[in-house]
Parts: structure tokens; C-alpha cells; sequence
């Protein structure tokens, strides 16, 4: 089943008189239990669709589909109720994730007040996630004080709070060590065995090797997906294939190829105008 559903979405940011056309028809689908790591070169709009499917922006056009409810069209009461008690998110900056002068459980405990978990059970699952991500030694420390890393770790640890349906994660690996890094992808794949499904914006060769499903955008388009190792190109609306960068130096961008009909698909072959 689909928990998630992005059908042409575009994302056009406005500032003054410059437009910005971030993401460009992007059709994608991802299951329930899925964990996806969203590849791309800076600028690509990696962050834009996960604010998109975060609910903290809308779609300019196209729609987007979270468990069957239209976000983009929810009223603001609504979406912020689904956003509080299904959505797990790690930003980009961790320390934006948290409260400053809240210690690191008190941080869980203020994400855990949306869902009708008891007290008790929010203590025992805090205190597992921080074991978890390696800080049970800093339960009681202000958030504000930790290093970059362990807010990193902390914020993870939050977005996790709620046992969320859907975890976005920008960067989640950025600040950590191998080792760190190591813990945290773990506890991506274990939510996901418990039902979590994970988006995770990386630039980490790990965190893309260890998730389920890669899915490339390129210039604001789903270009190229990975599943089990194996690399395909997208096909997307109108035909369109982007030639992954590897090949440029066959069939360099700007260049003319000639179709060749194969019985399963076709070939493109460099051409001399
Ligand atoms: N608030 C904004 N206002 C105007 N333009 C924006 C805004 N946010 C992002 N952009 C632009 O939208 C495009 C996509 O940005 P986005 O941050 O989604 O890319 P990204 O793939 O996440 O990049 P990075 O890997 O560097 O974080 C870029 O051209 C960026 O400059």
C-alpha cells in the first residue's frame, strides 16, 4: 500500500521579482515501510520536497498524497494535527529541530504530547531512543549545550518520539562520525520494521547503500532510481530520460543522438548533425 503519493508536483519559490522553479512535475510513490534515500546535486530541490511531504509548504501545482489524505488541500487545523502525530522530521540545522533549554528528554516528552501514549510508556520509549542513539548519559542536559553531533542524534531521537508513519530526514548523517552515522542508520531500518517508512535527503554513500531505495532528482525531476544495487533511469512525463552525468562524456548534454529500436526498449547512440 501507498503511504505516499507526489502526482506533478511543481514547486515555484517567488522572492520579489525572481522565480524559482524548484521541483518540476515530479511523480513518485513510495510504500508503507519503505526507506528511500533522496540523492541529488545541491540545488536539485531535495529539501523542497520534503518540506512538500513535511506538509510546511504547499505545492504550487500537482498533488501530494500523505496515508490518503490530500495535503496540499487540508485545512490548517488539520494538517497540523497529521503533521504533529504522523510526521517525524529532522531538519537540515539540528539544533532548529529542538528546544534549546530543554533538557534531551524533556525534548522527546514535548514531541510525545500530540498522541495519546501514557506518560509511562513515553518515559520507557525516550529513554530506549536516546540509549538508542547513544546520549542515555544525556537525558537530563539542555539541548542547547550538546555538540552539533549529539543534537544531530537528538533530533532523530525526537522525530522518532511518536513512533511517526512517515520520518523525513535532511542530512541526518552530516555532523556524526562512522560510527554515529552507523547507529543512526540502524535506527532508521529498525523504525521501518516497525512501521515507520523514512525519507532521507543524503549526500552519505552509507545512508544510500544501507536504505531500501534510492531516488535521484536532478534539476528539480526524479531522474534516476536504485533498487537492490541496480541503477535505472526514470522515464518521466512526456518521455522524458535525463542521461545520468556519468555518461556526458558519450553523449555530453546539448549533443544529437539517433533512436535505435531494440525488442525491449531502445538505444541512444551518439549522431553528427
Ligand atoms: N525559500 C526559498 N526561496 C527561494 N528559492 C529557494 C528557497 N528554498 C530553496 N530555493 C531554491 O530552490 C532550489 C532547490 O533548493 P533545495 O534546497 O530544495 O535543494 P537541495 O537539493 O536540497 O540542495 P542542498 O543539497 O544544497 O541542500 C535551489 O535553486 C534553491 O536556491
Amino acid at each position: 500500500m501507498s503511504l505516499v503519493r507526489c502526482d506533478g508536483v511543481v514547486q515555484i519559490y517567488r522572492a520579489r521579482d525572481v522565480e524559482v522553479v524548484a521541483l518540476r512535475d515530479v511523480d513518485l510513490v513510495i510504500d508503507a515501510g519503505e526507506t528511500v534515500a533522496l540523492l541529488g546535486p545541491s540545488g536539485a530541490g531535495k529539501s523542497t520536497l520534503l518540506w512538500l511531504l513535511a506538509g510546511l509548504l504547499r505545492p504550487s501545482a500537482g498533488r501530494l498524497w500523505l496515508d490518503g489524505a490530500d495535503l496540499g488541500r487540508l485545512g490548517q487545523r488539520t494538517l497540523d494535527r497529521l503533521r504533529a502525530t504522523h510526521i517525524g522530521m529532522v531538519l537540515q540545522n539540528p539544533s532548529r529541530n529542538l528546544i534549546g533549554h530543554l533538557s534531551a528528554a524533556q525534548n522527546i516528552a514535548f514531541a510525545q504530547r500530540a498522541t495519546a501514549r501514557s506518560r509511562r510508556q513515553g518515559r520507557r520509549r525516550a529513554r530506549d531512543l536516546l540509549a538508542r542513539v547513544g546520549l542515555a548519559d544525556a537525558a537530563g542536559r539542555p539541548a542547547g549545550r550538546l555538540s552539533g553531533g549529539e543534537q544531530q542524534r537528538l533530533a532523530l531521537a525526537v522525530a522518532l518520539a511518536n513512533a511517526p508513519r512517515l520520518l523525513l530526514a535532511d542530512e541526518p548523517t552530516s555532523q556524526l562520525d562512522e560510527e554515529s552515522g552507523r547507529r543512526v542508520i540502524e535506527l532508521i531500518r529498525d523504525a521501518a520494521g516497525d512501521g515507520t517508512t523514512a525519507v532521507v535527503v543524503t549526500h552519505d554513500p552509507a545512508v544510500g547503500e544501507a536504505l531500501g531505495r534510492t531516488v535521484t532528482i536532478r534539476d528539480g525531476r526524479v531522474g534516476a532510481e536504485g533498487r537492490r544495487g541496480e541503477d535505472f533511469v526514470v522515464v518521466g512525463r512526456e518521455g522524458a530520460v535525463q542521461v545520468p552525468p556519468e555518461y556526458h562524456h558519450l553523449l555530453p548534454p546539448g549533443s544529437m543522438a539517433r533512436i535505435e529500436e531494440l525488442r525491449d526498449g531502445i538505444a541512444l547512440r551518439r549522431a553528427e548533425p
